[in-house]
């Protein structure tokens, strides 16, 4: 069980929220349960169990000892009633929206979203009639106006995965609650370290905590994270029916990751902030996002509603092939998507990432230029990834 808390600092909860000490022997880590079902002590207590009833383990695809301290974990983190643990970020994702909505309603999400999430989104509208729209949430009377009868979630990316916008969580969930929806964030790029929508008006927060909750590029995961009442339907909805659970491996895996969260996070921007400057004077790199920019334009709310920049660049060179130029010159970074990591990493949204959404919906809505490149800038050496990037940009001709 996790314990409840009498600390209040942020490292000290990341470190001390998974406690195994009702656990046998008093293990300092949580006990690893490698088990995909556990022995009723007899025929009563098994059906009780099933008939909710009375409280213990069933089966792992419904709950399991090891996920369960993860699941607190990352409540108590996020100031959440309850967490819940998915196989992926897109497992967390699809089962929350899946458990919002119905043939005939409606979502409406901020104008940038993961690839993979935008192909969802086509998916159920495609299969199950549910209809979506993006919406440039830096305007709040266009997001008014878009909002619907059946507008059921409001879905925000912030920052958003690639282009970086800012998205104002509290106005935008005063739009939402007014129009009778709920609104889930993505919080993937941020971790409760840097940023805690719930704070901000959220209903719902979702991650891919193989990005930097896991930390070190090993593992798949994803957590969703709300009220008791709601993931509570969700465990035994669509988790438990569809399936996308976690196995015990990552969350003890993450619960380890979640331990140096609050050092690796003040890395990460620490970097990101050195290679920033160092590519927004760089003569080859037309435009460069970056919340932790001094000129940006949202200085405000990012001081607001964010601790911090986060790890994540993205950056425009003139052409396409000069961005593949760079990105095939690189020797320390690595050519590879996801972010997050100890390994800096570089990737091209157009044709990879974001490959899966239409040109016309990339570029015109997203904002997702044919040369933008991103970077999750890593723990290594600021000075060393500055002169990867540096004898890499100087390939471009
Ligand atoms: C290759 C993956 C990348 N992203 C993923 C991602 C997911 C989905 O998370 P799983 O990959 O299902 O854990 C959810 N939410 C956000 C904001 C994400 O960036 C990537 O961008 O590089």
């Amino acid at each position: 069980m996790a314990r409840e808390f009498e600390f209040e600092g942020f490292e000290t909860k990341s470190i001390h929220a998974a406690d195994p000490r009702s656990e046998a022997f008093g293990s300092l880590t949580v006990p690893l349960y490698m088990t995909s079902t556990y022995v009723f002590p007899d025929a009563e207590t098994g059906g009780a169990r099933f008939a909710g009833e009375e409280q213990g383990m069933i089966y792992s695809r419904i709950a399991n000892p090891t996920v369960d301290v993860l699941e607190k974990a990352m409540a108590q983190l996020e100031g959440a009633e309850a967490g819940l643990a998915f196989g992926s970020g897109m497992g967390a994702i699809s089962a929350v929206l899946i458990a919002m909505v119905k043939s005939g309603d409606h979502i409406l999400c901020s104008d940038g979203l993961y690839g993979c999430t935008y192909g969802l989104l086509t998916m159920l509208k495609e299969k199950f009639g549910v209809e979506f729209d993006l919406v440039d949430m830096s305007d709040m009377e266009r997001v008014r106006a878009m909002m619907r009868p059946q507008t059921k979630v409001v879905y925000v990316e912030t920052p958003i995965n690639p282009t970086l916008k800012v998205v104002d969580l509290q106005a935008v969930s005063e739009i939402a609650h007014a129009g009778g929806a709920q609104l889930v964030v993505d919080n993937t790029f941020m971790t409760p370290y840097l940023q805690q929508p719930l704070k901000h008006g959220a209903d719902v927060v979702v991650h891919s905590a193989t990005k930097y909750l896991g930390g070190h590029g090993d593992l798949i995961a994803g957590v969703a994270v709300g009220s008791k009442a709601f993931l509570d339907e969700l465990r035994f909805s669509t988790l438990k029916d569809i399936g996308a659970v976690m196995a015990p491996m990552e969350a003890w895996l993450i619960l380890r990751g979640l331990k140096t969260l609050s050092l690796r996070m003040e890395r990460h921007c620490e970097n990101a902030h050195k290679v920033y400057t160092y590519l927004a004077n760089h003569p080859k790199v037309s435009k460069v996002y970056f919340p932790g920019a001094p000129d940006h334009p949202q200085q405000e709310l990012i001081a607001r509603q964010m601790r911090g920049s986060s790890g994540m660049i993205a950056f425009e060179v003139q052409t396409l092939e000069a961005g593949r130029t760079l990105m095939n010159s690189v020797r320390l970074a690595q050519l590879a998507v996801s972010l997050g990591e100890a390994t800096t990493l570089i990737q091209h949204p157009a044709s990879m990432t974001h490959a899966v959404v239409p040109a016309d919906v990339r570029r015109d809505e997203m904002g997702i230029a044919d040369g933008l490149v991103r970077l999750s800038v890593g723990l290594e050496h600021p000075d060393d990834i500055i002169a990867d990037l540096e004898q890499a940009l100087a390939k471009i001709p």
